[in-house]
C-alpha cells in the first residue's frame, strides 16, 4: 500500500513536472515571439525616424525626393491630396500634420515596446521560477524515488517471504487432505461398508399418532419394532400382541426431513471424490417413498438424496480446486423394465430407440452399449439430465401402466479426478438407484404382462441379496450375471465400494405384511459385511 502510495505521488510529481514543462516551453515560444515583434517594431520605429528626419529637412529642397521616400505614406492614403507645384505652404502643413501623426505612432509603439518589454521582463521571471520550482520537484523526486526503491526492496522481499509461507501452507493442505482422507475412510469402514438405513413414510392422509403397529424407541435411533395383534383363533386363548424387533445403522421416523436423511449420507457421498466406489439405493413396496427419498421434490426443501448429492460433490470439488484437484463429471441415467435396459436421457425418435447391453471391459469398467453418457459441468446441467429423465419416465408411465414403479432407475456419476502439482488420479462411480416396488403379487392374481413383470422384479430383488449375501459371505464367485441389476451395479457392490441402502416403509396398517418383508430383506442385507473398501487411486 505505501509502495502504491509513493507511486501515485510520484506520478502525480511527474505529471506536474510535465505540465510545468509545458509550460515553460510555450512561455520560450511566446518569448521568442514577442522578441521577433520587439526586433520587427524597433526596426519600424528606426524606419519611421528617418523617414520623419527626411521629411522634416528635405521638404523644401526636394519635394519630390519627399513623395519618393514616403510611397508606403502616400499609398496609406493618409488624406493628403495632390497639391498644385506652387502650394509650398499647403504641402507644409500636409508635411507637418504627417509629421505628427508619425510622432504620436512612435508614442503609442513605444508605448506598446514599453509594454511588451515588462512582459518579457514578467515572462522571464516567470521562467526563473518555474526553474526554481523545477529544480525543487527534482530534487523531491529524487528523494521519494530512493523511497520508493527502498520499500520496493523491502516489498519485494516480504513477497518472497509469503510465497514460501504459501508454498509450506500448500503443503502442509496437501497433506492434510490426504490425512482426512485416510481418516474419513476409516470412520466409514467403522461404520460398515454396507449401511442400512430405514425410513418411515408418513401417513399421506389421517392422524400419525393412529399408526401404533410401527414403533420407533424415543431415545434410540437405531431400532424399529412391528407390532400386531394376532386373534386366537379358537377363542379359547386371549388375543396375543406378535412383535417383531429390527436394529439398523439408522431409523428415520416419519417427521424426517430431507435435509436430516442426507446429512448421514453425505460423509459418504465426499468419499466418491475421494476415489471409492458409491452406490446407494432405495428398496421398499410401491409408495413407501422410495423416489421421494432418492429425488424428491421440486421446492430445495424438499430435494431429495439425487440432487443434494450433486449439490455436495460440485461444491467438494470446487473447493478442493484450491489444492490442486480437477474433476471431470460423466452422467448416465438408465431404466430396467423386465431385464430390459432404457436410456432415461436418450433424445432421439421414440421409434428409433437403440437396444442396450452391459458390457465388461478389460480393465472391468463396466458400461451399457448405445447409452448417453453425458460430460456435465456443474450441478444444473445435472438437474436437466434428472428432469429429461423424470419425461422420458413419465412418457413410459403413460404408454406402459405405470411402468415406473415396476422399474428400477438408476443414476450414474463417473467421477474422474487430476491433482497435477501432485501426479495422482483417482476415479469412482456415484450410484443413485430408485429400486422397483418390492411387493409380491399373488401369483393367483398376476396374469400375462404383470406376471411378467412381478417375475422380473422379483427375480432381480432376490438376486440382490443373494450377491450381497455373497459378498458377505466372501464367496469365490457372485452371480453378479443373474440379473441385470447386479451386473449393472456390480463395481458398486463389490469389494471396491461403500454401500447405503434405504428400506422404505409404509405406515398404513394394510402394508404389515410388505412392510415385514422389506424389513427382513434389509435386516439380511444389514448382516453382510462387504470386504475392506480401497480408493481407485493411481
Ligand atoms: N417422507 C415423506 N414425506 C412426505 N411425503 C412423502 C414422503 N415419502 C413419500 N411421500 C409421498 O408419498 C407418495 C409415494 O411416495 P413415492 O412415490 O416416493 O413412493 P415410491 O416408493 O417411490 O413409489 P413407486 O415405487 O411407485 O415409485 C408420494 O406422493 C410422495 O410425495
Amino acid at each position: 500500500e505505501k509502495l502504491a502510495t509513493v507511486k501515485d505521488d510520484l506520478a502525480q510529481t511527474s505529471t506536474e513536472r510535465d505540465g510545468l514543462k509545458k509550460d515553460l516551453s510555450k512561455l520560450s515560444e511566446e518569448h521568442k515571439v514577442l522578441e521577433g515583434l520587439r526586433d520587427h517594431l524597433e526596426s519600424e520605429l528606426r524606419n519611421i525616424q528617418v523617414n520623419i528626419y527626411t521629411a522634416t529637412f528635405t521638404p523644401l529642397i526636394n519635394i519630390r525626393f519627399v513623395w519618393l521616400i514616403c510611397p508606403l505614406s502616400a499609398a496609406a492614403g493618409l488624406g493628403v491630396s495632390r497639391r498644385p507645384g506652387w502650394d509650398l505652404k499647403g504641402k507644409v502643413s500636409d508635411m507637418e500634420a504627417k509629421v505628427q501623426n508619425y510622432q504620436s505612432k512612435i508614442k503609442s509603439v513605444n508605448l506598446e515596446n514599453d509594454h511588451l518589454k515588462d512582459s518579457i521582463t514578467k515572462a522571464q521571471k516567470h521562467k526563473a521560477e518555474i526553474e526554481d520550482e523545477n529544480k525543487g520537484l527534482k530534487k523531491r523526486l529524487g528523494s521519494t524515488l530512493r523511497q520508493c526503491q527502498d520499500s520496493l526492496k523491502e516489498s519485494q522481499e516480504l513477497v518472497r517471504n509469503l510465497e514460501e509461507t504459501v508454498a509450506r501452507q500448500r503443503e502442509e493442505l496437501h497433506l492434510g487432505e490426504m490425512e482426512r482422507r485416510k481418516l474419513h475412510n476409516t470412520i466409514q469402514e467403522l461404520k460398515g461398508n454396507i449401511r442400512v438405513f430405514c425410513r418411515v413414510r408418513p401417513l399421506l392422509t389421517g392422524n400419525q399418532s393412529d399408526v401404533l403397529h410401527i414403533q420407533l424407541p424415543a431415545h434410540d435411533n437405531k431400532a424399529l419394532t412391528l407390532a400386531k395383534t394376532e386373534e386366537s383363533h379358537t377363542g379359547r386363548t386371549a388375543d396375543t400382541q406378535k412383535s417383531y424387533n429390527f436394529s439398523f445403522d439408522r431409523v428415520f421416523g416419519p417427521r424426517a426431513t430431507q435435509r436430516e436423511v442426507f446429512e448421514e449420507i453425505s460423509l459418504l457421498v465426499q468419499s466418491a471424490l475421494d476415489g471409492y466406489n458409491v452406490c446407494c439405493f432405495a428398496y421398499g413396496q410401491t409408495g413407501s417413498g422410495k423416489t421421494f427419498t432418492m429425488e424428491g421434490g421440486d421446492l430445495e426443501d424438499l430435494w431429495g438424496v439425487i440432487p443434494r448429492a450433486v449439490q455436495q460433490i460440485f461444491k467438494s470439488a470446487k473447493a478442493l480446486q484450491e489444492q490442486g484437484w480437477q474433476y471431470s463429471f460423466t452422467a448416465s441415467f438408465v431404466e430396467i423394465y423386465n431385464e430390459t435396459l432404457r436410456d432415461l436421457l436418450y433424445t432421439g425418435k421414440p421409434n428409433k430407440r437403440p437396444e442396450h447391453e452391459i458390457r465388461k471391459g478389460c480393465n472391468n469398467e463396466i458400461t451399457v452399449t448405445n447409452l448417453t453418457y453425458q460430460k456435465v459441468n456443474n450441478e444444473d446441467e445435472v438437474h436437466n439430465l434428472i428432469m429429461l429423465a423424470n419425461q422420458n419416465r413419465s412418457t413410459a408411465r403413460t404408454g406402459m401402466n405405470d411402468h415406473s414403479s415396476r422399474s428400477h432407475s438408476v443414476f450414474q456419476l463417473d467421477i474422474e479426478g487430476q491433482n497435477s502439482d501432485r501426479d495422482t488420479k483417482c476415479k469412482s462411480v456415484l450410484c443413485l438407484v430408485d429400486l422397483a416396488g418390492s411387493e409380491r403379487v399373488q401369483k393367483s392374481q398376476s396374469q400375462g404382462d404383470r406376471f411378467k413383470e412381478m417375475t422380473a422384479i422379483n427375480s432381480s430383488l432376490t438376486n440382490l441379496g443373494i450377491v450381497i449375501a455373497a459378498l458377505a459371505n466372501k464367496e469365490s464367485f457372485i452371480p453378479y450375471r443373474n440379473s441385470k441389476l447386479t451386473y449393472l451395479l456390480q463395481n458398486c457392490l463389490g469389494g471396491n465400494s461403500k454401500t447405503l441402502m434405504f428400506v422404505n416403509i409404509a405406515p398404513e396398517e394394510e402394508s404389515f405384511g410388505e412392510s415385514l418383508n422389506s424389513l427382513r430383506f434389509a435386516s439380511k442385507v444389514n448382516d453382510c459385511v462387504i470386504g475392506t473398501a480401497s480408493a481407485n487411486r493411481k
